[in-house]
């Protein structure tokens, strides 16, 4: 009676250890990656004529996840408005969420964070002289925000004399812009850069955001994911493929130190 009890015993065991092999890292279906992102905040993350998506955000991810074995076509991206990112990732819908999201307390409420990997500025766009590089410019003026976004809480805090107006996403605030609907749009920097060449309009403010560098957003809990993604994060650093990928998609722009091989 007894071997075969153990028999079951010992089956069962290993195929609950078989199991744990094949999804270490506890994603929702275990041979694809499932990433949340967005199509227009290039060259951050958006996609292309052919509906793939790209970008610094995009491909630097699709390395990291490289380095913990996943081919590119294991990963799968899908875009959403920002404001869905988060709690998709929280609620299962995604794995993982990449779009140049600042980690904040607020946000860890939510979501858990990969180690930073992009520092830089919160960027006001228009195509009006009445708006300058003061802040004070933008008085009396309406100013386009996505919602959810870190220049949505900004503003709100800071320019209360502004008419703070909230989209969906960046293609329907440069949209709003362009229609005289709104007289600036407050986005990231290197995204501000990329519709200003598109569409003629100035980069008037540049806000630091050092303090909320970018990371990659897991499920809360999911330390598994979390901890591979930071080891091969760090290694992509060291190995100078951060780097790279920075001056492909973000040529000219000062290079933050702290991602650099031996950190600068
Ligand atoms: N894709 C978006 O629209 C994100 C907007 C905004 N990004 C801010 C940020 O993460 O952008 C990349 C770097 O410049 C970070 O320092 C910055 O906080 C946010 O997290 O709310």
């Amino acid at each position: 009676v007894k071997a075969p009890l153990t028999g079951v015993l010992v089956a069962l065991a290993t195929a609950g250890a078989v199991q744990a092999q094949d999804n270490p890292y506890n994603l929702i279906d275990p041979d694809t990656v499932s990433v949340g992102s967005l199509g227009d905040a290039k060259p951050y993350a958006f996609t292309t004529m052919t509906g793939e998506f790209s970008g610094f955000d995009v491909e630097f991810l699709r390395n990291v996840l490289g380095r913990l074995g996943f081919e590119e076509d294991q990963i799968l991206f899908t875009g959403q408005d920002f404001a869905a990112l988060l709690p998709s990732v929280s609620n299962g819908r995604f794995d993982i969420a990449a779009a140049a999201i600042g980690i904040t307390e607020q946000r860890e409420e939510v979501v858990d964070f990969s180690d930073g990997y992009l520092a830089g500025y919160l960027t006001v766009l228009s195509g009006e002289d009445t708006i300058t590089d003061d802040p004070a410019s933008l008085a009396g003026k309406r100013l386009g925000v996505v919602q959810g976004t870190l220049q949505e809480m900004y503003a709100k805090k800071t320019f209360t004399d502004t008419d703070i107006v909230q989209f969906p996403d960046n293609n329907t605030g440069v949209a709003a812009l362009n229609n005289g609907t709104t007289d600036a749009h407050f986005l990231d920097y290197e995204a501000a850069k990329s519709y200003g060449e598109r569409y003629e309009l100035e980069l008037k403010v540049n806000i630091p955001s050092f303090d909320a560098p970018a990371g990659f957003a897991v499920k809360p809990g999911n330390d598994a994911l979390r901890n591979a993604l930071n080891e091969a994060l760090r290694a992509a650093m060291e190995d100078g493929t951060w780097r790279d990928l920075y001056e492909k998609w973000f040529p000219g722009s000062p290079m933050p130190k702290q991602y650099l091989p031996n950190n600068g």
